[in-house]
């Protein structure tokens, strides 16, 4: 599977979010734009909700990939697909029933993705791993943009990535926080293949050409990585 940049409109103004996410989109551009959401509940950190994702997929063609940082994603998740989104992101520690939700959210039209914070271990839902299109591994606390990028967190991308192979399926596997041009290498080298970058594209001088450089260092290690050549 080739490589995929979701840039983060977190570290973009929310003044100028349509502007922004046409900064990143277009041909060679991102392949999602990534929505932070969060409610001062499950992170210490408000963000957006339903209207703002509505609007957003109005105003762009690059489809929208939401990370629920959110308390009971049960009831809100499907909102955000019925919002336009074109990938919902719960996390598995403020679900009831993640696997009710990951059905539901496939049901209505989405990719179903959940989310691990840095602490939670993948060894216990392995058998839920078919439920998904995507899982997403954090290499910061949610909450906030800009975080260091968590080394630690790098065996456990690998173990997911075994557990992908050895499953034989097609889960898409995505990085989340401190991802750089300095720590993407290590995260594809790991397993990973989809990329979140807040700070290190709105941040940059030139957005565009930020995720063109991710995109570049990210397909040149997957293509020589032992992971990728393994199936
Ligand atoms: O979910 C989150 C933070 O909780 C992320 O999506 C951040 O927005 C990524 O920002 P950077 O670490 O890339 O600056
Ligand atoms: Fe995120």
């Amino acid at each position: 599977m080739a490589v995929q940049i979701s840039p983060s409109i977190l570290s973009a103004d929310f003044a100028r979010l349509a502007e922004e996410a046409k900064a990143v989109g277009g041909p060679g551009g991102a392949d999602w734009l990534h929505v932070d959401v969060m409610d001062n509940h499950f992170v210490p950190n408000l963000t957006l909700g339903v209207p703002v994702v509505e609007s957003l997929s109005r105003a762009t063609d690059t489809p929208l990939d939401c990370h629920l940082m959110i308390e009971d994603p049960d009831r809100w998740a499907p909102q955000y697909v019925e919002a336009g989104a074109g990938s919902v992101t719960f996390h598995v520690e403020a679900a009831a029933a993640p696997v009710r939700l990951a059905r539901e959210i496939r049901a209505k039209g989405a990719r179903a993705s959940m989310a691990l914070k840095p602490a939670t271990p993948i060894e216990p839902y392995e058998d839920l791993l078919p439920e998904l299109d995507m899982l997403l591994i954090m290499t910061v606390e949610p909450g906030f943009g800009g975080q260091a990028f968590l080394d630690i967190m790098l065996p456990k991308i690998r173990r997911t990535r075994e557990l992908i192979s050895k499953h034989g399926l097609e889960l898409w596997l995505q990085i989340d926080g401190g991802v750089s041009a300095s720590t993407i290498e290590r995260c594809a080298e790991a397993g990973a293949d989809v990329f979140v970058a807040g700070s290190a594209v709105y941040g940059a001088e030139d957005p565009a050409a930020a995720v063109r450089a991710l995109r570049a260092t990210a397909e040149q290690t997957v293509a020589t990585a032992g992971w990728a050549c393994a199936h």
